[in-house]
């Protein structure tokens, strides 16, 4: 990606099954984006959580055909990034980020419900190290998150969003714990009042397939 000289730019890093995407991604974005002083939001639609079975995930192309529509007219790119870069595991994911956008500055966000276990990831304290992590309250899981074994070794390094945002360079590891009006929106719960939305979803996916566009990386997703 060609970026103007200048101040780096700050993006906020969202990966998740997006199984299907919904309101809350995009609300949460907007939020962060705003808090934090972020330029964009990527998605990173992930192939496969390598915590989660595939049992009921649907297909990636309906999953990311989904995040598009919740991304419209927002300064959020969809992406499917792992895929191409091959990479599953986020910290992976984000070292072969920071090699591919040097003039990027990254913070990677996650609901709570992520914190609470994120001791379980591969080399989590490593993540934590490549860059800044900014937490969304998610009902019912900030308790549980803020007892956690990860919590315990970064409290040490939290900031508040105010000061973070006004800092020019960044540095990790750094906590940032956005608290807004909660949102109780899921996709667990949307798969269950509406288990055919992958289908309805599977036609968008074809159409953007025949247009070269099923996968898109952050150089061709449009912002
Ligand atoms: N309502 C929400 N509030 C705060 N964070 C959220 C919310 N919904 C999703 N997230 C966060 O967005 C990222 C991607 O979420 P994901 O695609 O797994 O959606 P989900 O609603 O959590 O799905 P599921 O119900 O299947 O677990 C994760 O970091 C998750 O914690
Ligand atoms: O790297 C890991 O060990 C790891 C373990 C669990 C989840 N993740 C990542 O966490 C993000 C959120 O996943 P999910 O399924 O909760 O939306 C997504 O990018 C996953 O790839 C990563």
């Amino acid at each position: 990606m060609n970026f103007a000289a200048g101040p780096a730019r700050r993006i906020g890093l969202l990966g998740g099954s997006f199984n299907p995407s919904h309101g809350g991604h995009r609300r949460i974005s907007l939020f962060a984006a705003q808090a934090l002083g972020l330029n964009e939001v990527w998605w990173l639609v992930s192939p496969g959580n390598p915590l989660k079975s595939d049992k009921g995930m649907a297909p990636l192309a309906a999953r990311v055909a989904s995040a598009r529509e919740q991304a419209r007219r927002a300064p959020i790119r969809v992406t499917a990034i792992e895929r191409e870069l091959d990479t599953r595991y986020t910290v992976d994911t984000l070292r072969a980020l920071q090699r591919r956008y040097p003039k990027c500055r990254f913070v990677w966000l996650m609901g709570s419900d992520n914190l609470a276990q994120f001791h379980r990831w591969r080399d989590w304290r490593r993540i934590a190290r490549t860059m800044p992590i900014a937490v969304i309250a998610r009902p019912g899981y900030d308790g549980v998150a803020l007892a956690s074994p990860a919590m315990a070794w970064l409290r040490r390094y939290r900031m508040s969003a105010a000061r973070f945002k006004s800092r020019g360079e960044w540095s990790a590891p750094a906590l940032v714990i956005l608290r807004f009006d909660p949102d109780d929106r899921s996709a667990t719960a949307i798969r269950r009042d509406d288990p055919d939305w992958a289908s309805r979803h599977s036609d968008i996916a074809l159409r953007d397939q025949l247009t070269h566009r099923l996968i898109p990386t952050a150089e061709t997703a449009p912002v």
